[in-house]
């Protein structure tokens, strides 16, 4: 058994896993290490963490486990540090980035025989950084990634599964590249788009002003991840450079397909286009219980007057409705605020929705 672990990098990704392994394993002793000695403090606060290390070092050396848990240039470097440490012999080191294969081949080259590194990478998460989002249950049914030797490192794998129980996920053993094309296809190619949409939309907004006014549920739900990390996210592409330059490739050659089908007015195409598109999409598995519970939000456009929060919550608490936050994030002179609320299940968001449109005239969108 590896009784004592530490976490390096104490964000969102890091703070619940962290969390599972102490709900699952209460005898392990974990500790962390975090370059943001608030985001460390915060942890232990929360008792994510037993301990904090006072360096990525210092935490390293006592543990029998080591997590990675920093965005993935950074994984690099805390790779090469911990290479030149001296760990404990039979030390296990896995990381949770969203790119595998410069992470895999970066731990063949520098690590010793005395140390075994079984690259990670949990498939659920958020726009939201930080350890103040994490939740034990984040991961709860999603996939995890596991970049390990399947026969030789057997052993170990099972020992990450062991250790990471706790996240109910579902673990599966994937060779590092086609790893990094699968999610460079279904993650972040994605998040290219949607921050493509939102630049789109500034730059539309110099022409007409009010585009941001305009901007209903379909911009909010595609843009949502345009709301994520973006030094998380450069360094994810600059890792996965060669796929995402595939990528951008095809991506010309659907955008020329579809392009030319409302170039010919080709209705029949057009069609199939959507409901090919809506066939594949109806058809993904349900959001998985239980992860990213926080994160069902609720836009409300409000009259910019005090007392709207509680009006608001009045009308929720009258239909028994429980929020996990809210706040009104944008005000101008001229316009509405927009209140966001926060719902821990779907159901819930959606009986707002609801109970708004039973109670007042303000327009809802889901983000
Ligand atoms: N956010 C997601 O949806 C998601 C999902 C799966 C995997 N990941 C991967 O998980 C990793 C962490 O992402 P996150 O969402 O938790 O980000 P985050 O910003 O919430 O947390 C990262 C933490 O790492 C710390 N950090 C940065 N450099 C460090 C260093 N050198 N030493 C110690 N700590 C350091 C930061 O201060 C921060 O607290 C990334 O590699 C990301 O690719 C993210
Ligand atoms: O839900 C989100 O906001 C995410 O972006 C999570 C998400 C993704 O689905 O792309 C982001 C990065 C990961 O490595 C895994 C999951």
């Amino acid at each position: 058994m590896r009784n004592r672990v530490c976490f390096i990098g104490l964000g969102l990704i890091g703070g619940s896993l962290a969390m599972a392994v102490k709900k699952e394993h209460p005898s392990i002793y974990v500790t962390g290490y975090d370059i943001n000695s608030e985001n460390a403090g915060l942890a232990l606060t929360l008792g994510v963490i037993d301990e904090i290390a006072g360096s990525a070092a210092e935490g390293a050396i006592g543990a029998d486990c080591i997590i990675l848990s920093a965005p993935v240039q950074q994984t690099l470097q805390l790779m090469e540090e911990l290479s030149r440490l001296p760990l404990k012999k039979g030390v296990l080191i896995t990381d949770v980035g969203s790119t595998k294969e410069t992470i895999s081949l970066h731990a063949k080259k520098i690590f010793s025989d005395d140390v075994v590194f079984i690259g990670g990478h949990p498939m659920a998460g958020s726009h939201k950084s930080g350890v103040s989002a994490a939740k034990a249950h984040l991961f709860e049914n999603a996939f995890y990634v596991l970049c390990g030797e399947k026969d030789e490192q057997a052993l170990y794998i099972e020992e990450l599964k062991n250790l990471f129980a706790g996240t109910k996920a579902n673990f599966v053993v994937m060779d590092p590249k086609e790893h990094d094309l699968a999610t460079g296809v279904i993650s972040h190619f994605p998040h290219i788009i949607a921050a493509g949409l939102v630049h789109q939309a500034v730059r539309h907004e110099e022409e007409n002003p009010l585009t941001r006014r305009l901007a209903a549920g379909g911009f909010r739900d595609i843009t949502r991840i345009a709301s994520s990390s973006p030094g998380m996210w450069r360094d994810i592409l600059l890792q996965n450079k060669d796929h995402m330059l595939q990528l951008f490739e095809r991506w010309f050659e659907e955008m020329q397909r579809i392009r030319n089908y409302v170039d010919t007015e080709d209705s029949h195409a057009i069609y199939r286009y959507f409901s090919d598109a809506k066939e594949f999409r109806d058809g993904l598995p349900a959001r998985q219980q239980g992860a990213i519970p926080a994160f069902y939000d609720l836009y409300i456009d409000v009259p910019d007057f005090p007392g709207i929060i509680s009006e608001i919550t009045g009308f929720l608490a009258k239909e028994q409705i429980s929020i996990t936050n809210i706040r009104i994030i944008e005000t101008r002179e001229d316009v509405n605020g927009v209140l966001r609320i926060s719902f821990q299940r779907e159901e819930d968001r959606i009986r707002a929705r609801d109970c708004i449109a039973k109670y007042t005239s303000y327009e809802t969108f889901f983000g």
